[in-house]
Parts: structure tokens; sequence; C-alpha cells
């Protein structure tokens, strides 16, 4: 039976008769995105599902995707879908990452021009027959700041428009390195020399823990007088109440935005401010980009649900169809080791190394070190994947080793990551049993043997004893039911880990309670 593909959101026709070609059933529902009920009510039909970002894929619909193999994203952002329900349900994730950066770059820039000469009040002034013509004053954009704050795929377009505008620009981005930041022009500082010197600041970074809000009420006030903001990435990276203010007392001179905390949005405290312009998430809108996301997203998703080609995925490694029995365990384990060492890093990273021993080490490990480096760049990099983790790494100068070797202790195959960075140097091996299941056995040179769990938490300790009763009691007291509980030390009363799997989610005030137990140098919640 051919396979059956959902477009659930408004996508060029091209997608439609790329489907049909390759001869998968295609039914195109273009609002289907807004009606939630119905969405749960058909998904279970489909082995694959188109969408934009009016779609929202929730554990919900996920849950009631009895047959769905396949997400295609036709553009980048993929924040709509739950990725971890998706992944535990076998169900690929795709995404089109560079069809539309372009256009989403050019939308920034015209929001730069809009507010920099007051086109949209100067317009509606105009057709108003009232002739303003001493009420518009406008700045040059040659020769002023402009702010990047993430200077990835489409911070870095901007970067190159800005520069041929004559712009100064400077960057903010903990990824971006000082070769790729000497290529693109600009000058790599820190987030506040950022707001303390940009007329213009715009953000293209993805809506994370680290950027909610990275533009407050505190940052605002750190701003020259007059500041101009543009936000074309994601609602939440600015907040919004505040922003009102810096608007209305006049220290923010004007701002640009596409995108917003609530969507589609209808009422917003920032509408009708002054010198306040809004567009509808139209950043991907122009033809060209909608031709490009929609051709690219169907002939993935055609040629996965076909003949099992995976491309751009966001979940899954690419490799061949005769390879994958083999692969799979130790493409997980390269993903966990990854995730685990990605997940505990904050600053530059300036190296990765993948050392395969034992049986590992003859299979094609190309696959297994791309999926340890996506999954290591994925808490800063939403848009990594397989395909594009080795260039991206590359790009921000970051040297990739493998070594393989036979093998030399007692597993029969291991595999160990060490991520270097500006700091320090964190490494962590892990081995495949028969049961195919990926053990961690190695944490920064101490043993152990663990399971990693979708919910953990990682703690680093002095070796003493009462810690683990101190520990235990105060998740104990929380009502949070640990799954399991590994150990491992350096050696009596020196350097200590705790591995430990829960049930739920643990909130930032019980990390924070854990990370001021006696002993503890550090605790973090970690999610696989
Ligand atoms: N308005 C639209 O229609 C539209 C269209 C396309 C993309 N987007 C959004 O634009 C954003 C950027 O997309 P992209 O393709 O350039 O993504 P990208 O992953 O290529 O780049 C994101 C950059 O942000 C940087 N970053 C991560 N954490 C950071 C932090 N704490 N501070 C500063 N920088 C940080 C990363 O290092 C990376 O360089 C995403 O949020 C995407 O969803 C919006
Ligand atoms: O992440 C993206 O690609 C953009 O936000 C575009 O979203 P859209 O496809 O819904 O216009």
């Amino acid at each position: 039976m051919a396979p059956r593909v959902l477009i659930s959101d408004k996508l060029s026709k091209t997608a439609v008769q790329i489907f049909k070609d390759r001869g998968v059933e295609v039914d195109y529902q273009p609002d289907l995105g807004k009606d939630k009920e119905k969405l749960l009510e058909i998904i279970g039909n489909y082995d694959g599902l188109a969408i934009r970002s009016n779609t929202k894929v929730t554990e919900k619909v996920i849950a009631a995707a009895t047959h769905l193999r396949v997400i295609g994203r036709a553009g980048i952002g993929v924040d709509n879908v739950d990725i971890p329900a998706a992944t535990a349900k076998g169900i690929i994730v795709m995404n089109t990452p560079f069809g539309n950066s372009i256009t989403t770059a050019e939308h920034a820039i015209a929001m730069i021009f809009a507010l920099a000469r007051q086109i949209p009040e100067a317009n509606a002034s105009t057709q108003a027959g009232k002739w303003e013509k001493n009420r518009f004053m406008g700045v040059e954009v040659t020769g002023k700041t402009l702010g990047i704050i993430g200077c990835g795929n489409i911070g870095s377009i901007v970067a190159d428009r800005a520069v041929g505008l004559k712009m100064r620009v400077i960057a903010f981005d903990p990824f971006l390195s000082d070769e790729r930041a000497v290529a693109l022009g600009v000058e790599k500082v820190e987030l506040e020399d950022l707001f303390r010197r940009s007329d213009f600041i715009t953000l293209h970074t993805p809506l994370i823990d680290k950027t909610r809000g990275i533009i407050d009420a505190k940052a605002i006030a750190q701003m020259k007088d007059g500041v101009r903001i543009i936000n074309c990435a994601r609602g939440g990276l600015v907040n919004e109440a505040d922003l009102a203010e810096g608007l209305k007392s006049g220290k923010v001179g004007g701002a640009g935005f596409d995108v917003f905390v609530e969507e589609p949005a209808t009422e917003n405290a920032l509408f009708g401010l002054p010198n306040f312009i809004a567009t509808p998430h139209l950043g991907a809108s122009t033809t060209e980009a909608q031709e490009n996301v929609a051709l690219q997203v169907a002939e993935q998703m055609a040629d996965y649900l076909v003949k099992g080609a995976v491309s751009n995925a966001l979940n899954m490694p690419s490799i061949t169809a005769e390879e994958a029995p083999r692969l799979t365990p130790f493409v997980k384990l390269a993903d966990q080791l990854g995730s685990f060492a990605g997940q505990l890093t904050e600053t530059g990273i300036t190296a990765i190394k993948l050392e395969y021993e034992g049986d590992v080490a003859a299979l094609n490990v190309k696959a297994l070190t791309n999926a340890a480096l996506a999954a290591v760049l994925r808490p800063q990099l939403q848009t990594v994947n397989m395909v594009s983790a080795p260039a991206i790494a590359r790009e921000r100068g970051i040297a990739v080793e493998e070594v393989r070797r036979e093998q030399q202790g007692a597993y029969e195959n291991y595999i160990r990551l060490t991520v270097t960075t500006e700091k320090q140097e964190r490494s962590v091996a892990g081995t495949v049993f028969a049961d195919t299941k990926p053990r961690i056995i190695q944490i920064k040179g101490i043993n152990m043997e663990a399971e990693l769990g979708r919910h953990m938490l990682y703690v680093t300790n002095k070796d003493k004893p009462g810690f683990i009763g101190r520990f235990a009691s105060l998740l104990g007291a929380e009502g949070i039911n640990i799954a399991t509980f590994n150990l491992g030390r350096q050696a009596a009363g020196e350097d200590a880990i705790a591995l430990v799997e829960v049930d739920e989610a643990i909130s930032d005030d019980v990390i924070g309670r854990v990370g001021a137990l006696e002993g503890v140098v550090q605790a973090k919640r970690l999610s696989f």
C-alpha cells in the first residue's frame, strides 16, 4: 500500500506534486493546523505529516499518531514539535535547515530600514492625506553599529548584508569562533558590550532556556538611548512587557517584530506603541523560500517513506539500509555520549575526540562520529543534525579527531568521547552489551555502569560519609521517585559522581537545593 502523507499547513503545491510523482498518497489540508481536535482525530491515518509552524505536534498528537513514521518541517524551527516524544515513538523529525534563511535575513534587514525611516507610519500618514514632511526625520544606517545576537545561519547572512550596507557589525554568540568572526567581517563581543555599543540590535538565536528573555528591562537599561530592536527569530527572546515600557519612555527608539510570545498575536502589549512595527511571522514568506522548503521537505519525506533514506533528520542518523542493523545500537550510544557532554558544556568548544575500540572500530564510524557531534552541538544549535554537524563543527573551528584501535580493556567494544572547551576537558565513555542497550561506563575517568533514562540528575561531589543520605532524603521529601542510582568515585574521599534517573523532570528549585548540599560541586539536570 502506498504511504500516506498529510500536509496540515499552507505549503507550495510543488510539495503535493512531488509526493504524487514519488508514489506517495497526499492529503493537502492547509488550514488543519488551526484545528487541534480534527488533527487528533485523523492523524492515525497517516505515515507522514508535513507542517510549517501553525501545526503544533504535541505529545498528545504523537500519541494519537499510530502509524506516523516521519514529520517533515518545511522550514527551520521545530519548537512546535515535541521531538523527545517523537523520538521515543521512533518517528523521524526532519527539517529544511537552509531553505528560508536568506529570506528571513532579508526580512530583518527590511525591518532595519523600516525603523530607520519610519516607513510604515509615514506611509499611513501620507495615504491619509496629511503630507507630514516635517514629522518624519530618519537616521542613516551607514556607519551605525548593528549588534547581532546569535550569529548562525541567518545571523551570518544578516551580518554579510549589513557589512555591505557599511554598518559596523558586532556579534554575541558563545559558539562563534574567532576565525569565523573574522571571515564574516564581524567583531565578536560580550553581550553587555553589544548592549552598550549597538544602534540597532537584531536577534537570531533559537528560543532555549539561555536565550528566553535575553533582552529584558536590565538589558534595555544598558543600551544606548534610542536603540532600535529587531526580532525575526522567536517570540520570547525579548520580554514584551519590558520592551513596551522602553518604547513608552522613549529609551527604545523603535522595534520591529515578526514573532511574538503568543501566536497568532491578535492582541499584544506592544501593539500601537510609538515606532513599533509588526509583521505576522512572515520571515520565511517569500515565493522563493516557500518553493525551496516545500520541494525539499517533500523530497526528503518521500525518500524516507519509499526508499528508507534519511536526510536532515534531527533525531536520527543518516545511514543506508544495509548498515542499519549493526550500527543502530552504537549510533544510540554515540548520541547519548554526545548529548551527555553537550548538555554539560557551556563555553566554546575547541576540540572533540572520539576513540573507538574493539568490534565497533571495524564499523562505519563516520555515522557514529556524526551522531556524537550532532548531539554535542544540539543544546546550542536547534537545527544541527547528523548531516550538518561535521560542517558546522568545521565552520566553528572545532577540531574533530577519530581514533580506532583494537580491544585493549575488558569491554568488547568501547567508545570514548572527549570534549575540550576553552576552560576544560571532559570525557565520557560507553559500551553496548549483547542486549544492544548502551551503557555509560566512565565519566571523567571515574568508572560506573549506568543506563540513561529520559530524566537524569548528574551530581559531582566530594566522597564523604552522609552525602547519599542527604541527597536521597531531599529527593524523597520532594516526592521525586528515583528509578536508578549509579555511583562512582576516583578513590575513597576524592571526587565522586552520582548519575540518577528520576521519573519526572526536576525543577530549578530542587536542582538549586541539590547543588547547595554539603560536599556537592555541581548538580545538573539532563534529559535524553
Ligand atoms: N521569522 C521567521 O519566519 C523565521 C524563519 C526562519 C528561522 N527563524 C528562527 O530564526 C532563528 C535562527 O535560525 P538559524 O537558522 O540561524 O539557526 P542556527 O541554529 O543556524 O543559529 C542560531 C545561533 O544562535 C547561537 N546561540 C545559541 N545560544 C546562544 C546564546 N545563548 N546567545 C547567543 N547566541 C546563541 C548559536 O550558536 C547559533 O550560531 C531560530 O530561532 C529560527 O527558528 C525564524
Ligand atoms: O522556523 C522557521 O522556519 C520560521 O519560523 C518559518 O515559519 P513558517 O514556515 O511558519 O513561516
